[in-house]
C-alpha cells in the first residue's frame, strides 16, 4: 500500500463520527473459507464483544496486531457460539483503510456467514459496507492515491497474465508514485519562483534561480513526452489489443480464426464471400487480451451487402492495433511450381494490392497500412519440393515480406501453427511490453488527458521570459494541479510550506 508522504492527521472527532463497516470480502456462495472484513472505530469492541478464547467463556484478549489467533465467534448479546473462526487484527493506520481492521475468517457455510454478518449487524453504529466502501476509506485516509484505486480496480476485472502484472504494478502505487515524483519537482520550481517574485530584489535570492528550474522545468517536460509517446501501450493491454485478420477471399481467415479460439466461431465454407460481417473473439495470447477480428474477403464485388462487408473488413484493418495478413500461398504459385524468378513475388504485391496494401497504381485511395505478419496460409498445398523456393523468394525480394513477416501456416493440418503463435507473441510483446519497471505506463484515456494538460503547462511555461515571472508562477501550478487530478492528491500547500521551511528566505 502506499501511503501518502503527505498524509494529513485525521482528528479523532472525524475517526468517531464514522460507522464500523463490514462486509464479505470473499466470494459469495458456499466456500471453504469466507472473508469477512470490518473496519471502524468499533473494531477493538466488536474483537472483545464477540471473541471468546477456544474452550473458555472469558473474552479473550485483543489479538496482537497483524498476527492470525484462532478464536471462538460469539454473537454479542445472545452469547450463541457461531463458530471458530482466524481473527487478524490490523490496527489503524497500519491497515487497509487506514482505521482500526479486523478479518475474520470463518467457515465458508452460507448459514455460518449469515449468522456472523447478523451478529456484526446487531452491534451499535456497525452497517453493512456499500459497494467500494473500504476503498474509499482507504482512499479518504489517504492510504491510496486514485491511480491505485484504478488498478486495484483493474486487477479484480484483469483476464490475462499482462493484464494482471499491469494493474498490479498500478495498485501498487507505481504510477502514483512517478507523478508524486514529477509533482514535487513541479511545487519546488513553484516555490523557487515564488521566491523570486516574493524576494526578487533580496541578497538572500541566489543568483541564477530562474535559470535553475528552467532546467528541471526542461527536463521534465522532456520526461512528460516520452512518457505520452508511448502508442498508448496501458491503455490497450488494458482494454485488449484489436488484431484484424484480413485478406482475399477463400484465403482461410474464418478457417484460422476458429484455429486461434479452437472453437467454431465463424462459418467456413468453399464459397469466396462466406463471411460478411466483421466477426469478434477475444482470447488471451501468451498473456496478452487480444480481440480477434475476422473480416469480409476483400474483393471488388456487385453485391451491396459483399461490398459493405469490404468496407467494414477496411475499416477493421486500418484501425487495428495489429494486422495479420492471411492469404492462399498455393495461388501464388505458377502451375503448382516456383516459376521464374520473380514470379511469385510479383504475385504477393498483387494480391496484397488487391486487398489495399501497398502502391495501387493509378489510385489515390490506397492507404498506408502495412501488415504485422503475412501468413502464408494452406501450405499443404504447395508441394514439398517448392515450400523452400517459394519461402526464399519472398523473403528475400518482397519488401513486406523481410524480417519474418512472412509465415507459412497450413489451417488444414495446423503444420505452423505453433510457430505462428510464437510469432505472434513476439510481435506483441515487441509493441505491447508494459514491464518496465521504472516506467509505469498509462493506462487509462484520463492519465493521459491531465498528463497533457500538465505538458501543456510546462511548454508554456518555457516560452515565458524571466520577467513574466508571475505569469511563470501561474504555469507551474497549473502543471502540479493537472498532476494533483491524475493522483487525486490536489493539496499544493502541504509541499510548499515544507518546501518553504528548508530554503531560509526569511529574515
Ligand atoms: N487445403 C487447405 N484448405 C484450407 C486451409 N484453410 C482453409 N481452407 C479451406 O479454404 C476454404 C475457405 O476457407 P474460409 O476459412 O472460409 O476462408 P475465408 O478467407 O474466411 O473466406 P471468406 O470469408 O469467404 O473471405 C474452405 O473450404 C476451407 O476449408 C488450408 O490450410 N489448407
Ligand atoms: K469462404
Ligand atoms: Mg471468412
Amino acid at each position: 500500500m502506499v501511503a501518502s508522504p503527505f498524509s494529513p492527521s485525521e482528528s479523532p472527532d472525524q475517526t468517531l463520527a464514522r460507522d464500523t463497516i463490514f462486509a464479505l470480502s470473499s466470494g459469495a456462495g458456499k466456500a471453504g473459507v469466507a472473508v469477512i472484513r470490518v473496519s471502524g472505530p468499533g473494531v477493538k469492541e466488536c474483537l472483545h464483544r464477540m471473541t471468546r478464547r477456544r474452550h473458555s467463556e472469558l473474552p479473550a484478549d485483543l489479538p496482537k496486531p497483524r498476527r492470525a489467533a484462532i478464536r471462538t465467534l460469539v454473537h454479542p448479546t445472545t452469547g450463541d457460539t457461531l463458530d471458530h473462526a482466524l481473527v487478524i487484527f490490523f490496527q489503524g493506520p497500519h491497515s487497509y483503510t487506514g482505521e482500526d481492521v479486523a478479518e475474520l475468517h470463518t467457515h465458508g457455510g452460507v448459514a455460518v456467514v449469515r449468522a456472523a454478518l447478523d451478529a456484526l449487524a446487531s452491534l451499535p453504529q456497525f452497517r453493512m459496507a456499500d459497494k467500494g466502501e473500504f476503498s474509499r476509506r482507504a482512499f479518504d485516509n489517504d492510504k491510496l492515491d486514485l491511480t491505485s484505486l484504478e488498478g486495484l480496480a483493474d486487477l479484480l476485472s484483469a483476464e490475462t497474465e499482462v493484464q494482471r502484472k499491469q494493474a498490479l504494478r498500478q495498485a501498487e502505487g507505481a504510477l502514483y508514485k512517478l507523478c508524486e515524483r514529477w509533482r514535487t519537482s513541479m511545487v519546488r520550481s513553484l516555490a523557487l519562483v515564488e521566491a523570486v517574485i516574493d524576494f526578487g530584489e533580496d541578497e538572500n535570492i541566489e543568483e541564477g534561480v530562474y535559470a535553475q528550474v528552467r532546467d528541471s522545468v526542461y527536463q521534465l517536460a522532456e520526461e512528460l513526452r516520452g512518457h505520452l509517446a508511448d502508442n498508448r501501450r496501458g491503455e490497450i493491454v488494458r482494454t485488449g489489443i484489436h488484431l484484424a485478420i484480413a485478406g482475399p477471399p477463400n484465403a482461410g481467415k474464418s478457417s484460422f480464426l476458429n484455429l486461434l479460439a479452437q472453437r467454431q466461431v465463424a462459418i467456413v465454407s468453399d464459397q469466396a464471400g462466406t463471411t460478411r460481417d466483421v466477426i469478434e473473439s477475444t482470447l488471451d495470447i501468451g498473456g496478452y487480451p487480444v480481440v480477434i477480428s475476422d473480416t469480409a474477403g476483400i474483393r471488388e464485388s456487385g453485391d451491396t451487402i459483399e461490398m459493405e462487408g469490404v468496407r467494414r473488413a477496411k475499416e477493421r484493418l486500418a484501425q487495428a492495433d495489429l494486422r495479420l495478413i492471411l492469404v492462399d500461398a498455393h495461388a501464388l504459385l505458377d502451375g503448382g511450381q516456383v516459376s521464374c524468378h520473380p514470379a511469385a513475388t510479383d504475385r504477393l504485391t498483387s494480391t496484397l494490392q488487391h486487398i489495399g496494401i501497398g502502391p495501387v497504381p493509378g489510385s489515390s485511395s490506397a492507404w498506408p497500412v502495412n501488415p504485422d505478419l503475412i501468413v502464408l496460409n494452406k501450405w499443404d498445398l504447395v508441394p514439398p519440393s517448392a515450400r523452400p523456393r517459394l519461402l526464399e523468394q519472398l523473403t528475400r525480394h518482397h519488401p513486406l515480406a523481410r524480417d519474418g513477416h512472412v509465415v507459412p501456416l497450413s489451417c488444414l493440418s495446423q503444420d505452423g501453427f505453433t510457430a505462428l503463435l510464437d510469432r505472434l507473441t513476439g510481435r506483441l510483446r515487441a509493441a505491447f511490453d508494459t514491464a518496465d519497471l521504472a516506467n509505469p505506463g498509462i493506462t487509462q484515456i484520463r492519465h493521459r488527458q491531465h498528463l497533457r494538460g500538465c505538458l501543456e503547462a510546462l511548454e508554456n511555461f518555457l516560452e515565458l521570459e524571466e520577467a513574466d515571472v508571475v505569469l511563470a508562477a501561474e504555469e507551474l501550478r497549473r502543471a502540479a494541479h493537472c498532476l494533483g487530478q491524475l493522483t487525486g492528491r490536489t493539496g499544493v500547500e502541504q509541499i510548499l510550506d515544507a518546501l518553504f521551511s528548508q530554503f531560509c528566505i526569511g529574515k
